[in-house]
């Protein structure tokens, strides 16, 4: 298939239609302290998705609790594609909602994968409060790491349940020492267990000095009891340290511990709130979702710590007038204020259903009508809202309207992720959109048959349009499509989707690590384009330095305008910047992506006739070129930040295993019987791990990895590297030439 006939296709296919079965749902109509929109995040495994199916039970948004990986083969509701049942793992974010005690909780529970990581970031980005989940045995892991960052990224508030006390070597107070020293959190216990392991009885609330037992053959009824003797003490302790802790925080709380009074209840929970809003503490919740002890008393906790969408600013940026300023968004749930919503998710469709793209929604200002007419702010397009549904794991229920606060979803937007829709089209605002992390591994990709070349290009465009980090490029020197993600899990999952729902069989090459070109020393550059071939010229000169940047920013590359008076007019300069971006796709040394340098622009020259913005833009390609001939340029790989989880007396194996993948631990933790170990190692020593870590651990060894940096890569890697290269381009060359003497 011929590159532009494959574009043509994946085009072609952008607008695959999807879901069917909306239901009609009397939505009712919440006021704003009453709505919380939170998410579900944390580690691989820490029991998101068998907490949220406990709290959809409780409830009574189900009537039946099913198990992820469960005996009775039907799986969580929130893990609703036939893969994430399969594997027991969450692949996709997916949002619910429940009614508790009076609230609206809107939910989205997310994976754990790293690989599946945008779908953490596109849900924070829209919540007001989250629940971290953390496994008591496993305490703070590495992806609870990544979801810290993505928390204080967008600034969330939230609470933390420590989850699975039933399990042997539960240890709450281990995990949250690790919360507070490996995440710097100002954490306390607001709840203690009482007994762990087999022996996890239920919960005692310190600040109402209570036991909580959960009784009944699901845990639905809530025993509240005087705490037991035996837990008297300890809980009166543990009181006083989460006193002591919020008074540190809070400048109420504290006046009153300095002059010695003593807090009543109501006291506690307000300051516990205001420091929850402001991030300023981390109330630290403790149950078993599995064994149903602990959800109720949570959810309470989360209606009462967590912000409504009123007490979390938003703002947006208007973007009329010269210089952008912010604009704060009025959250009151009426028509009154003009529509502003963002499109967060994408579901671009299946394969043979008629209705159209899904897009998520939040609501951020005013409110929407089905049949409104809206505007996407980067397109200026209108649109009209055909159908509006909220979402319950993947049913969707019709609604007339949706408000400020809400999250909903709608058919038929032309969008793409990230985009602001308004009702007004000269109300120019817009929101910030969502951080994509950048691929880091590739694999070529391509159809066993060529009658499936169409179904194959619709189910590309789908994957590719749903998903930021999923992309496909093509290869014109090898002639093959490469697909592109954050690892060999996402790339292996699209593959089997495109295999089951597409019914399209495809071949995959070996994962290829996506290396880059960055530059060792600061190298100046004089370029001059210059073309006279009868009509208009071309004519533009640009001067300057192309620096490396600092290893922090080699995934990155920066431009900075350092030129004075008028030999570059300013309205070359973008398309001087859309030069570099051209320039920074193929590097000469290995043909891999630029970055990790700063093109610092300080002179140049132009012609009065003869200048455009396209001798511009080629001047910028060429100077890149020249500093390719004379500048000192290095290949740089990403290293993943990995953890591994084993029993003890394989240690030594483990820490061989990564020094002969050229890690280098940073840490290790023996914690009972068991050690974690912290290594970083380059992600192409990685292939296979897996593998090689069951085999050396007796199976029992687990590990995930999260993408730390770029570094450069060892020399005898960059010989090799540079060489494969070299020969793949002159193989090319003898094909064409062949290709040539042929015609
Ligand atoms: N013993 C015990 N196991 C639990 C508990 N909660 C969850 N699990 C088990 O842990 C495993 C992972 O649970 P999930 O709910 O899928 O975890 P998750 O965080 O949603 O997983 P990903 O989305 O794939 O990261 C499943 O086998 C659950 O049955 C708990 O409280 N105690």
């Amino acid at each position: 298939m011929t590159p532009r006939l494959f574009s043509h296709l994946v085009k072609q296919y952008r607008w695959i239609p999807f879901r069917t079965f909306a239901v009609k749902r009397e939505s009712k109509h919440y006021p704003l302290e009453k709505i919380r929109n939170i998410g579900i995040s944390a580690h691989i495994d820490s029991g998101k998705t068998t907490l949220s199916e406990r709290v959809l039970f409780y409830s009574g948004r189900i009537q039946a609790m099913h198990e992820v990986k469960g005996k009775d083969s039907v799986g969580a509701t929130m893990d609703s594609m036939d893969l994430e049942r399969e594997r027991g793992i969450t692949i996709q974010s997916a949002a619910t909602y429940v009614e508790w005690k009076g609230h609206n909780i809107n939910i989205i529970d997310t994976p754990g994968h790293v690989d599946f990581t945008v779908e953490v970031e596109r849900s924070l980005r829209v919540l007001d409060g989250a629940i971290l989940v953390v496994c008591s045995v496993g305490g703070v892991q590495s992806q609870t790491i990544t979801v810290n960052r993505q928390l204080n990224r967008y600034r969330v508030p939230f609470l933390t349940f420590i989850n699975k006390l039933d399990r042997m070597n539960a240890n709450p107070s281990r995990a949250m020492d690790q919360l507070k020293s490996k995440l710097g959190h100002n954490a306390a216990f607001v709840q203690i267990p009482m007994g762990l392991e087999g022996n996890f009885k239920g919960i005692i609330d310190l600040i109402e000095r209570k036991a909580f037992y959960f009784n009944g053959p699901n845990g639905e009824e809530v025993c509240v009891e005087e705490i037991p003797e035996q837990y008297k003490q300890e809980t009166e302790n543990r009181r006083r340290d989460l006193i002591e802790t919020i008074s540190g925080a809070d400048e109420q709380l504290g006046e009153m511990f300095l002059h010695e009074e003593i807090p009543n209840e109501q006291q506690i929970h307000d300051a516990i709130r205001r420091c929850v809003i402001t991030r300023k503490f981390n109330p630290i919740f403790v149950g078993s979702a599995l064994k149903n002890k602990g959800v109720q008393p949570l959810l309470d906790y989360v209606t009462r710590y967590l912000p409504n969408p009123a007490e979390v600013e938003n703002v947006a940026l208007d973007e009329l007038g010269k210089e952008k300023k912010t604009i704060k968004l009025d959250p009151t749930r009426s028509f009154t204020a003009p529509f502003v919503g963002f499109a967060f998710k994408i579901e671009a469709g299946g394969r043979n259903t008629s209705a159209s793209q899904l897009t998520y929604v939040r609501v951020y200002q005013g409110g929407v009508k089905r049949g409104d007419t809206l505007y996407n702010i980067r397109t200026l397009k209108r649109t009209r809202v055909s159908k509006l549904v909220r979402m319950h794991s993947n049913k969707a229920e019709e609604i007339d309207e949706a408000y400020a606060g809400d999250i909903c979803a709608f058919y038929g937007l032309d969008c793409a992720t990230g985009d602001t829709f308004v009702n007004d089209k000269a109300y120019q605002i817009s929101m910030e959109s969502i951080f994509v992390p950048d691929p880091v591994i590739s694999m070529s990709i391509k159809c066993s048959s060529s009658t499936d070349v169409e179904k194959f290009a619709a189910a590309l465009a789908r994957f590719t349009r749903e998903d930021p980090t999923f992309r496909i490029v093509y290869d014109e020197d090898n002639k093959e499509s490469i697909a592109m993600g954050m690892g060999e899990l996402q790339l292996d999952i699209y593959a089997q989707r495109i295999q089951r729902e597409y019914g399209v069989k495809i071949e995959m090459g070996k994962p290829k690590v996506s290396f880059r070109e960055s530059l060792v020393n600061p190298i100046k550059f004089d370029y001059l384009h210059k073309k006279q071939s009868g009509g208009a010229g071309q004519f533009a000169r640009v001067i300057g330095i192309l620096e490396p940047l600092s290893p922090d920013k080699f995934a990155t590359v920066e431009f900075s305008d350092e030129t004075s008076g008028t030999n570059v007019p300013s309205q070359f300069i973008p398309a001087i910047k859309k030069g570099l971006i051209r320039a920074y796709e193929k590097g000469s040394l290995s043909g891999n992506k630029i970055s990790g340098v700063k093109f610092r622009l300080q002179d140049g020259d132009n012609h009065i006739v003869d200048s455009n913005e396209l001798a511009f833009m080629l001047a910028a390609d060429g100077a890149i070129k020249q500093t390719q001939e004379s500048g000192q340029w290095q290949i740089i790989e990403p290293v993943m930040l990995v953890e591994i989880n084993a029993p003890c007396e394989f240690q030594s194996a483990v820490h061989s295993l990564v020094i002969k993948r050229f890690g280098i631990v940073s840490g290790i933790e023996p914690r009972e019987d068991w050690f974690t170990m912290l290594a970083e190692i380059p992600l192409n020593d990685m292939f296979g791990f897996s593998t090689d870590i069951r085999s050396h651990t007796q199976g029992k060894g687990e590990f995930s990895m999260e993408y730390v940096r770029y570094c450069p890569v060892r020399a005898d890697m960059s010989n090799k590297i540079i060489q494969q290269y070299q020969q793949s381009l002159d193989q090319s060359q003898q094909q064409q030439q062949q290709q040539r003497r042929k015609n």
